[in-house]
């Protein structure tokens, strides 16, 4: 069945109580090194939600950590009000979180299409591929060429569709922006507004503050492993000073 994102609700946040992602106490380690520090973050169905920090804070580890991938961890992580501290990244997929890494993970090797049709579906309701095709129209110009054939953006797109094909409502998406021409940062920006507008849940790790305060309804600053502060969007611009200060922009 067409999923008709166009015709979807406005896509307001849902109200507080219904919470998508809780993190409580979060602790992650690479071996001996203790990188995440008792992170505390929680994301409400429908929100767009970021992290935000300067290189090396921690932002990557803790989206590694949510999704499983981060072994050595401790602390709790309810998604929708299960446990998955303990869960593997597999099984959390299974339960609709999807995962766009800062590497994209496109198979250079595999076409186009064979890397939208890789990631095995977790739940009813995932785009089609006319779905994928209306929002990213250079995608089905290209189904053919190799992955590593694609520029930096329509590696983006691809990473970013083959998460919507699987059916999955909540995303963790790692620097979407990185490395892009600013009219191709564009483009994502619209994607994810739209997809806002569709009901997704989006948990944002951006260097790009600019785009992030174009699209997320709150903020986390992530410092050292550690949540030091959180803004609503609609707080930061009496936070500017403070928030470049954390970034150092
Ligand atoms: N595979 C790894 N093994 C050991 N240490 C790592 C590994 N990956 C990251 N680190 C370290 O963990 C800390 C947090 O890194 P992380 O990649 O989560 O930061 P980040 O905020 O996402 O920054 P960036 O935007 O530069 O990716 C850093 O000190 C980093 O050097």
């Amino acid at each position: 069945m067409t999923h008709t994102i166009e015709h979807t609700g406005p896509g307001a946040p849902a109200a507080q109580s219904d919470t998508m992602l809780e993190v409580s106490g979060l602790n992650g380690w690479y071996g001996e090194s203790h990188v995440l520090h008792d992170i505390n973050l929680r994301v409400g169905s429908g929100e767009v939600v970021t992290l935000l920090g300067r290189n090396g804070a921690g932002k990557t580890t803790t989206l590694k950590a949510i999704m499983g991938l981060l072994k050595t961890r401790s602390g709790s992580i309810r998604f929708q009000g299960h446990e998955v501290i303990d869960t593997p990244a597999r099984s959390i997929a299974k339960m609709g979180v999807g995962y766009v890494p800062d590497d994209r993970g496109i198979f250079g090797s595999l076409s186009v299409l064979e890397n939208l049709l890789l990631p095995p579906k977790v739940a009813e309701g995932g785009f089609d591929l006319p779905d994928i095709y209306e929002l990213f129209p250079n995608l089905q110009e290209r189904l053919d060429s190799y992955g590593n054939k694609l520029s930096g953006g329509e590696q983006q797109m691809l990473s970013i569709a083959r998460i919507l094909r699987t059916g999955a409502r909540f995303v963790l998406m790692d620097e979407p922006t990185e490395g892009l021409a600013p009219v191709i940062i564009h483009q994502i920006g619209h994607t994810v507004r739209r997809l806002k507008k569709a009901g997704f849940t989006i948990l944002l790790v951006e260097q790009n503050f600019h785009f992030a305060r174009e699209l997320a309804d709150r903020h986390y600053i992530v410092q050292e492993g550690r949540i030091i502060d959180e803004f609503r969007n609609d707080e930061v611009t009496e936070n500017l000073d403070k928030i470049q200060g954390y970034l150092g922009i």
